[in-house]
């Protein structure tokens, strides 16, 4: 059968694979009678890669929560950490691993969780080279690894394949414009090659792929630094102590570099011009339902997951500051190549094909995450 893309071209869709020869072992290739009945009876063992990260440690408490399965995370901690997981390490079914994607990984597994990569832009541009071979070579040594084991493979891949979107909200048939020689290329072209190795191989060697398209994703956990809006608004609504009043007037347009100028007056929240870029926040409990329907369900893929409310990142400062502290200020400051202007998700075909939608709102989600990062940074209410 052909789809119709928003490319305006045919797109196909996926065929049966062929013959699952290497599947032998595969508590998935077992006669339809017996598929719900291994599920529901099976231990499943679970490898989630870059288990350590955000997204990662909380799928983990959730997979730990079902005693069927026992969970092996491997991380190489380039932006996880070891603490996200700590309430878990010496648990019988838990087993964490330094190890690092880009090498081959001999473990025996039903499952696959492929998340490891870095997320943040500025994390992924810091060594894009290494990017680029996290989600190419690791993504490679992930499927061999499905291939030989008869395991289950879902990606998480990324809005970030739609680059600067043409097509508003994005679903996905659509094919994205994204810029393949740029700073953020490393990552947006690597997920997308990742999707395409994912393919080759379940089209070339039966294996079983899921792929989730994860949109702007926000919670507890976050690397208090890392970079992304979000996680740097709060803590620079937390941080703001404003000591220099007068250095500053409700929303003011001044220079980046002000907080280092003013280091007494704490962080203002720094919106990156234009301030009308939207992103669509979605709140990491309904991201890791999602990935688990997508994961237990019978779809490849690629779905959209995320929450289709859209904000301007100014609009996110002005709620932040409401919602923290209404003193803090909201500078314009420079922004990075190719920042994409707009992004929503249809989640059309996560709705009708996985039950799933998000429940938590951006106002809803950003007091939970507040709490974390006062927790973590020392600061209590006031
Ligand atoms: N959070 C989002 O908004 C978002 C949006 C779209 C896609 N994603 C995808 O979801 C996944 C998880 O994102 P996150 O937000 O939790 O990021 P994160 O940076 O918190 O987690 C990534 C994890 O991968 C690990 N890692 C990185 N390179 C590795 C390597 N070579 N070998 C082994 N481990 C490695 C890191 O140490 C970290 O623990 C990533 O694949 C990311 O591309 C996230
Ligand atoms: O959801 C996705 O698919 C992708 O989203 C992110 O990319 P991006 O949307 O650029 O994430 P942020 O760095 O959080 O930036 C979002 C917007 O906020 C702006 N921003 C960022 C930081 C800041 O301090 N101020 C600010 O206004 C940026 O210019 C951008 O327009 C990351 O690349 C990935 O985690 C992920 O794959």
């Amino acid at each position: 059968m052909a789809n119709e893309s928003s490319n305006g071209k045919h797109q196909s869709s996926s065929k049966p694979p062929p013959t699952p020869s290497p599947l032998r072992n595969s508590k998935f290739f077992q006669t339809s009678e017996r598929i719900s009945h291994c599920r529901l009876q099976s231990n499943m063992r679970i490898l989630v890669t870059g288990g350590a990260g955000f997204i990662g440690s909380h799928l983990v408490d959730r997979l730990m929560g079902n005693d069927k399965n026992e969970v092996i995370v491997a991380d190489n901690y380039f932006t996880g950490s070891k603490d996200n997981l700590r309430k878990w390490i010496g648990h019988p079914r838990f087993e964490l691993i330094r190890h690092d994607v880009t090498e081959p990984l001999l473990v025996e597994v039903d499952q696959i969780y492929h998340l490891a990569c870095p997320a943040s832009p500025i994390f992924y541009k810091y060594n894009p080279v290494k990017t680029i071979k996290t989600n190419v070579i690791g993504t490679l040594n992930m499927l061999g690894l499905a291939k030989r084991v008869g395991a289950r493979i879902l990606l998480t891949s990324t809005s970030e394949v739609y680059g600067d979107p043409l097509v508003h909200p994005q679903d996905e048939s659509y094919w994205g414009n994204v810029n393949p020689i740029g700073v953020r290329s490393c990552y947006d072209e690597g997920k997308r090659v990742a999707e395409t190795l994912m393919f080759d191989y379940h089209r070339q060697h039966g294996i079983e792929i899921r792929i989730a398209r994860i949109f702007n994703t926000y919670g507890p956990r976050m690397n208090i630094d890392d970079g992304r809006v979000v996680s740097n608004f709060i803590a620079q609504a937390l941080r703001y102590y404003p000591l220099l009043p007068s250095a500053f007037n409700g929303t003011a347009i001044v220079d980046a570099s002000a907080s280092a100028l003013h280091p007494c007056s704490g962080e203002p929240l720094t919106v990156q011009a234009p301030g009308t870029q939207t992103r669509s926040f979605c709140y990491v409990s309904d991201m890791v339902d999602g990935l688990i329907r997508l994961m237990e369900g019978e779809h490849t893929g690629p779905i959209n997951i995320g929450n289709p409310g859209e904000f301007t990142m100014q609009e996110l400062a002005e709620t932040v500051k409401e919602l923290i502290d209404h003193e803090v200020t909201i500078v314009s400051v420079e922004n990075t190549p190719d920042d994409p202007r707009q992004r929503k998700p249809d989640i059309t075909k996560a709705k009708e094909l996985l039950g799933w939608e998000p429940k938590i709102k951006l106002r809803d989600g950003l007091p939970l995450m507040e709490e974390d990062f006062r927790q973590r940074l020392g600061i209590p209410k006031k």
